[in-house]
């Protein structure tokens, strides 16, 4: 009986052992029950030994409710054994092997999820935009496609999957594949998805709601509820563009279609890298395509992360550090190298305040050894990640070595999943004729804890802009005119005006007069830029600002992307006035959010179950 966090060498996160016997394929078919709140149904797993002595496949499952366990080709029950539920991590599910010759096997499970499937948010209509029909979305990634299909949940296990899935009829259904079909019968539409890329398990994802759609590019079609569709599809319009370039950087795209969901506001991250269908949170709807970014960042995605992949989590900044390089890359062919070179330098203040957070458990590779991946998520993997990238570019000679190199590295280890020790005698090896790699100090880089051992050379063209803008609202003792005026600000980009904000937050806390002259310049109350309206809050709670309170709740409490929601809650729980409030507001609403957003935010609070 397994009591405790799974602990294989392979990955500190999941109970599988690949190693023996591993899963090939999966076929799913499933049916969409909103009045209970489960999917119900097959999966057919395809399997194979890579021990020959092996007789039983190891799988992950959490809170599945399992009702038979078949050998496909004769239809005969297997025996397995569902060990205890380990707090996060789920049940280990070890099935016996039928004994035959071969070494491939087809095992069907019939099983249902349970309505409080941790990969699964069940939204009901009050909670969509349109207030009529309910809405599914999953969010698998890290360790959550367990909760939902009982499956080797590992991103060091990647395979192609299908699916057949029935809903009720007025629903659409979106998987992380091709869309193969779909029949409307009179009990429901049966909508049938293929992908053939091999891909880990928390990329497999689903969104069943009533939706629209428009085709905004010639592989992209943006998908949201009805309310949504024009905002969206406007915001979005630059996305071939965007994939062209990446393509330009990176090499072909295998992916076929690169389509866009954009979710319900509970969706709890900024955008999710499914493949042939990315999630976004519809915070990104600025109104004037300013965080658009994060579309490149997705996209990117499809190389770094969906196309070679980390082993394990503990390898997260390969799938995210990458991931960022190339976001900022395809920003620099799109917009410019001072563009670029602004977005990497001024992050590095996110990382830094991070960084202090954090304090020691702040190195690259991570031991992930009884934590679960959500509890470590930072935004450390996917800045300190980049910058070390963009250290190893500077070391090697600039864009015009690195850039080969990646498509190299891409072709090299495409459908696999490797670790930062690839990566690494990749690296050296590529560039053994280069004695400059003999300086690279990777022990501290990959394995230390804190802030970068060396910041690149960034140009600030853009960002000095800011700083005088800074200076001279520092400065200012707050009495007579502001010394910066609204047309000035509107002629900054949102960036740049973001970056102003992030300093005034960094500052000391502010006199409310002040930030009333700031709130007019800036027209900080009414922005549609949500990155804008999330430091202008932190702003106000930092200086103390009492009449801010009731509007920030109401925003924490119908936007669920942890980037905002996290940070806001820790201030709120830190000042002792609202504090209180801040738990029971967290209690209340907890039932309301995904897993992930109440997991970490207990964290956060200091809150135990
Ligand atoms: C050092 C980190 C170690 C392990 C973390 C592993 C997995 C992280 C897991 O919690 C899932 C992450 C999913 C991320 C999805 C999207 C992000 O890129 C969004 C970033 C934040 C945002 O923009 O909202
Ligand atoms: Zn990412």
């Amino acid at each position: 009986m397994e009591t405790t966090p799974p602990l294989s060498d392979l990955d500190p996160s999941s109970f599988s052992k690949p190693e023996l016997v591993k899963v090939t394929s999966i076929d799913l078919n499933l049916n969409v029950n909103f009045d209970k709140k489960i999917l119900a149904g097959t999966v057919l797993l395809g399997a194979q030994k890579v021990d020959p002595k092996a007789n039983e496949i190891i799988l992950d499952s959490m809170k599945l409710n399992i009702l038979s366990i078949y050998d496909v080709e004769t239809k005969q029950e297997l025996s397995y054994e569902l060990s205890q539920n380990v707090k996060d991590f789920g049940s280990k599910l070890t099935i016996q092997l039928p004994k035959k010759e071969s070494n491939n096997f087809q095992i069907g499970i019939d099983y249902e999820t349970s309505p409080d499937a941790t990969g699964l948010q069940w939204l009901s209509p009050s909670e969509t935009a349109g207030h009529k029909h309910p809405y599914l979305f999953s969010q698998f990634q890290p360790t959550h496609a367990r909760s939902v299909i009982p499956c080797q949940d590992t991103p060091g296990v990647k395979t192609p999957y299908k699916a057949t899935i029935s809903a009720p009829q007025e629903f659409t259904v979106l998987m992380s594949a091709l869309q193969d079909g779909s029949k409307t019968l009179p009990t429901g539409k049966i909508s049938h998805f293929v992908q053939k890329v091999p891909m880990p398990s928390y990329l497999i994802a689903i969104a069943v709601g009533v939706m629209e759609s428009r085709q905004i590019g010639p592989r992209t079609t943006v998908w949201s509820e009805k309310e949504l569709i024009e905002e969206s599809a406007y915001e979005f319009a630059n996305t071939e563009h965007q994939l062209k370039t990446a393509e330009d950087l990176c090499g072909p795209y295998v992916w076929g279609k690169y389509d866009l969901l954009v979710l319900p506001p509970s969706f709890p991250y900024g955008g999710m890298e499914n493949p042939c269908l990315t999630f976004v949170t519809p915070t990104l709807l600025a109104g004037d395509r300013s965080l658009a970014n994060v579309i490149a960042h997705e996209i990117a995605h499809s190389w770094t992360g969906n196309l070679v992949t980390n082993r394990n989590f503990e390898h997260f900044w390969l799938n995210e550090g990458f991931t960022v390089f190339i976001e900022r890359k395809i920003k620099g062919r799109l917009e410019s190298l001072q563009s670029q070179d602004f977005d990497a330098y001024t992050h590095l203040s996110v990382l830094r305040e991070e960084v202090n957070r954090r304090g020691k458990h702040t190195s690259l590779v991570v031991d992930l050894k009884g934590t679960h991946p959500d509890e470590a998520f930072s935004i450390i993997p996917y800045e300190k990640g980049q910058t070390f990238l963009r250290y190893l570019e500077s070391v090697i000679g600039g864009p015009a070595e690195m850039e080969p190199f990646l498509r190299s590295y891409f072709e090299q280890y495409k459908y696999q999943s490797i670790d930062t020790d690839v990566f690494k005698n990749y690296f050296k090896k590529y560039f053994a004729n280069k004695q400059e790699i003999e300086k690279i100090d990777w022990q501290t880089w990959l394995h230390a804890p804190g802030m970068p051992p060396v910041v690149p050379n960034y140009d600030k063209t853009l960002a000095i802009i800011c700083d005088e803008f800074f200076d001279k609202y520092n400065k200012w003792d707050g009495t007579g005119e502001s010394p910066i005026t609204s047309k000035e600000v509107q002629k900054l980009m949102a960036s740049q005006q973001i970056y102003i904000l992030q300093q005034i937050l960094e500052a000391d806390p502010q006199p409310i007069d002040k930030l009333k002259q700031l709130d007019s310049v800036f027209n900080l109350d009414q922005t549609k830029n949500a990155e804008l309206l999330f430091l202008w809050l932190r702003i106000c709670l930092k200086a103390q600002w009492k009449d801010k309170i009731d509007a920030m709740f109401r925003w924490i409490n119908t936007v669920g992307r942890m980037k905002y929601v996290r940070p806001l809650y820790r201030d709120l729980f830190k000042w002792e006035f609202t504090r209180r409030r801040a738990i029971e507001n967290f209690k209340a609403n907890r039932q309301n959010m995904m897993h992930v957003s109440a997991f970490t935010i207990a964290k956060d609070l200091n809150i135990e179950k």
